[in-house]
């Protein structure tokens, strides 16, 4: 019997009309579900037990978008599986060659503002204010796992093809995308009319143009954009200024539009000069690169016509896991074995369009063929675009910083462009691909000393822009400890996604949200202060904190004086915000440099290893 108030009764009845046969295959098929449930528990369970038994030590890499997780995961893979990592290099050349051409354009978009242009219409006062989406991201991360939560994900058997049954948090990864279809262009399309005004491109370092307000509190107070808005709080006041900075913003007059520069006159050789147009006819042939990079790196899956799509404004990605490009950007999403050469676990089991090797590409040495004599063939170009003082001066007024940006490679466009050109290490820790989805290396060390012999090391990296976000919770589960990275650099930059936000507020937000999440209370958190390279630089050149953090008042504006007090203010919220006492390490980091990082990745192997242990006694 069917009780009438129950208001999910209603839907889940069967119809009145219902024949014996349809009752039969609904019961069958009901049995089955249940069949399945009870499978994945048991797996669940049965995982769980051999971790313990196993010695699985379990990392979990968290923080914004370009925040350097992906980076501190290649120094996990470069110091202790060394030999895989340098057998992956090659994979990254194409990477780091889209990487070029993207900088290349943003530079030429920034000269030459039109209405495609996303630099110029990406200015640092945003037109809109989203609060709603940058509220509910926050908000999904700061309660504990709700059973809707996570059902709303779980598309346990959508087009995620042959999951492995004892990984049911992997569909997670793929989420509501593979359901949807895409706004963007296919990716063999032209990559100049693919609707390059979208969250996720590749940000040039574009900063904030703010003037300070006076005001000192126990938290940061940040500025976004030209919304400062006041009323002081830092992450606390975050919803209030939001909706200050709403009714402001709805006040605010239209932005000018940014007039075009006059055409500068570029030396292409020594006492030589070149006419803009000239140099633009020249650079033309990167459009094709491009598009044959993308195509390569995004190659079509095995038995689709098409790739598959995610939402919204990305462009195309793999069904499967791999590499795709989306909102601009390259990005690497699960399944694929982009890494770690099947040392991968959690996600689908890839049957094709990854990165497992080269041969993976899509026709190598046929693009290859095109592509490196192309790139050569535009080297003087591009050099005399770059090393133009002129072009240099309307990127400083127009404050497009390329070189603070990810994937930087311009002052080595001679020999990332040359035809035997094979990435460094350093290449490698400084290409940029963004994450989509959630994705899990797992290794043993090569190299290991000591205790951490024999131990398994699972480290899950994620996507952290802000529609990534709502895909961390269900892997809260059975972590041993948090890499939280805060790039502390970006304090005069907003969001890619969210031209609104202040980078270094969203991190103090999501830093917060981390550390008061119940599901996350027992797990010891180990936070990089990140990008402390780009800040000395940033600070030296004059940019000062004070500007778009009130509360840091007249104190000097140094690196050791500011890295100081973002570590006091990062460390505070850790001790007010954790519901438990537990272990809680800060480090000032940069993470693509090899030489500083090794030392911390060991201390921090070394920490969680212990703890580990300790921890596995008490179960036992
Ligand atoms: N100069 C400098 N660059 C860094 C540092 N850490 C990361 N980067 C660069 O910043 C870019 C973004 O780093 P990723 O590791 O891809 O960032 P992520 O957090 O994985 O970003 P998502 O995948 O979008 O979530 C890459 O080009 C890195 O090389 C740093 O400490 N200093
Ligand atoms: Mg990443």
């Amino acid at each position: 019997m069917h009780s009438s108030d129950d208001p999910l009764d209603a839907v889940l009845r069967p119809p009145a009309d219902e024949t014996a046969e349809q009752a039969a295959v609904r019961e069958a098929r009901e049995a089955e579900a249940r069949r399945v449930s009870a499978a994945i528990d048991a797996d669940i369970k049965a995982e769980r037990q051999a971790r313990r038994k196993k010695r699985i030590v379990r990392l979990l890499l968290l923080g914004q978008s370009e925040s350097g997780k992906s980076t501190t995961l290649r120094q996990f893979q470069r110091l202790y599986t060394p030999t895989a990592f340098r057998e992956e290099r090659i994979l990254w050349r194409a990477v780091i060659q889209l990487n070029v051409v993207r900088s290349i354009r943003t530079i030429l978009e920034t000269l030459e503002p039109s209405s495609n242009n996303p630099s110029s219409r990406a200015p640092s006062r945003p037109r809109t204010r989203r609060p709603s989406a940058a509220s509910a991201s926050m908000l999904a991360l700061a309660s504990p796992t709700s059973p809707s939560a996570y059902a709303s994900n779980n598309n346990y058997n959508a087009h995620a093809g042959p999951s492995s049954p004892t990984s049911p948090h992997y569909n997670h990864n793929h989420g509501p995308s593979y359901n949807s279809t895409n706004n963007g262009a296919n990716a063999n399309a032209d990559p100049y009319d693919a609707g390059y005004d979208s969250p996720g491109y590749a940000s040039p370092g574009v900063d904030s143009d703010v003037e300070s307000d006076p005001g000192g509190d126990s938290l940061p107070v940040f500025r976004n954009g030209d919304y400062g808005g006041g009323g002081g709080g830092g992450a606390l006041a975050y919803h209030h200024q939001m909706q200050q900075q709403m009714s402001q913003q709805a006040r605010a007059p239209p932005i000018p539009t940014a007039s075009p520069p006059p055409p500068p006159l570029i030396g292409l050789q020594p006492g030589n000069t070149i006419s803009w147009e000239a140099l633009k006819l020249a650079l033309l042939p990167l459009r094709h690169v491009e598009a044959l990079l993308i195509a390569r790196l995004v190659p079509t899956a095995a038995g689709e016509e098409e790739p598959a799509y995610l939402p919204g404004s990305t462009l195309a990605a793999t069904s499967m896991g791999g590499v795709g490009a989306g909102g601009g950007e390259i990005f690497v999403r699960p399944g694929g074995r982009w890494m770690g050469r099947g040392r991968r676990t959690r996600s689908p089991s890839p049957p094709s369009p990854s990165f497992s090797s080269p041969s993976s590409f899509s026709s190598p040495s046929q693009q290859d063929a095109e592509i490196q004599p192309t790139l050569h063939a535009c080297l003087p170009a591009m050099r005399a675009l770059w090393g133009d003082p002129g072009v240099r001066e309307v990127l400083k007024r127009r404050r497009v910083r390329v070189e603070e940006g990810p994937g930087f490679f311009l002052d080595d466009l001679e020999r990332v462009t040359g035809p035997n050109y094979l990435p460094t290490d350093d290449d490698v820790l400084r290409a940029r691909l963004k994450t989509v989805g959630v994705s899990e290396y797992t290794f043993e060390m090569e190299v290991s000393t000591g205790r951490e012999t024999g131990t398994e090391w699972r480290i899950v990296d994620v996507g952290g822009s802000r529609s990534q976000r709502a895909t961390w919770v269900p892997f809260f589960d059975d972590v041993d400890a948090i890499i939280f990275l805060a790039p502390i650099a970006g304090f005069d930059q907003v969001l890619a996604e969210d031209k609104t936000v202040n980078r270094l507020e969203d991190s103090v937000l999501l830093w917060k949200a981390v550390c008061s999440n119940k599901l996350l209370a027992g797990v010891d958190l180990v936070l990089f202060l990140n990008k402390c390279d780009i800040l000395e630089k940033k600070l030296e050149g004059g940019v000062r904190l004070v500007r778009y953090v009130r509360s840091y008042a007249d104190r000097e504006n140094t690196f050791e004086a500011v890295s100081q007090y973002l570590r006091s203010k990062f460390s505070a919220i850790h001790r007010e915000y954790s519901p438990n006492p537990r272990k809680f390490y800060a480090f000032l980091t940069s993470v693509t440099d090899t030489a500083t990082t090794g030392g911390i990745i060991a201390s921090v192997r070394d920490m969680v290893t212990r703890q580990h242990l300790k921890q596995s006694k008490l179960l036992m």
